[in-house]
């Protein structure tokens, strides 16, 4: 399936475009782009950008989609489904592990729902890093038609499935660090991004 990196954020808390912030000498979202590529589900990258971050996107050598809706991550699962089923990723998750895009991915195959969530005991769910098929789309439609922008939202009003992740190994809650502040930058020195 597609994994589709979402990069079309204004990174209002980061001030400056945190997608771009070098971290080893790399941009924040080659990082996460080379481990989405590591899973063995995804066989295409697509990158979900703004028009202005596209050919900078395509200079680092990936397919980029234009999300011309830009109303929030909604915008962007609904416009990267418009490719076919994907695995959907904020692009300011670089410690994000293959083999748990790997067992979502795997999950979502076995159930046949319109997507494949991980969630947390407390009900706090992680769309962001989660599998979608074409057949969430007419429901995403509506919503987006509505105003409601909310993607929790509408994953919780869809027949998904779910991951509960204090059933998975510890160390693979690490994949869900994302980068908001350049504090979460600091987070990451030592680390192995
Ligand atoms: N394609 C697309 N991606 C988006 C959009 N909004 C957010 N994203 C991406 O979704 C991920 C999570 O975004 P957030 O960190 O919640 O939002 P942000 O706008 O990047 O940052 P803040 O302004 O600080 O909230 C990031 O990778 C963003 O680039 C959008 O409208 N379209």
């Amino acid at each position: 399936m597609i994994g589709a990196v979402l990069a079309g954020g204004r990174s209002r808390r980061f001030g400056g475009d945190k997608l771009l912030v070098r971290i080893d000498g790399k941009p924040l979202i080659l990082h996460t782009i080379e481990r989405v590529e590591l899973a063995r589900g995804v066989d295409e990258i697509v990158v979900i950008s703004s028009r202005e971050n596209a050919d900078m996107i395509e200079a680092l050598g990936y397919d980029v989609l234009v999300d011309t809706l830009m109303i929030g991550p909604i915008g962007g699962i609904y416009t990267a489904l418009s490719l076919g089923d994907a695995f959907v990723v904020a692009g300011d998750m670089p410690l994000i592990l293959p083999e748990f895009i790997d067992f979502i991915i795997d999950r979502f195959l076995e159930a046949k729902k319109p997507a494949c969530v991980p969630r947390w005991a407390n009900g706090y769910l992680e769309p962001l890093h989660a599998a979608y098929s074409q057949d969430f789309l007419p429901l995403l439609r509506e919503k987006i038609e509505e105003g409601n922008y909310a993607i929790n939202r509408a994953v919780r009003e869809s027949d998904a499935c779910y991951v509960d992740i204090e059933e998975l190994p510890e160390e693979w809650r690490e994949s869900f660090f994302n980068v908001n502040t350049r504090g979460d930058v600091e987070k990451l020195k030592g680390r192995n991004v």
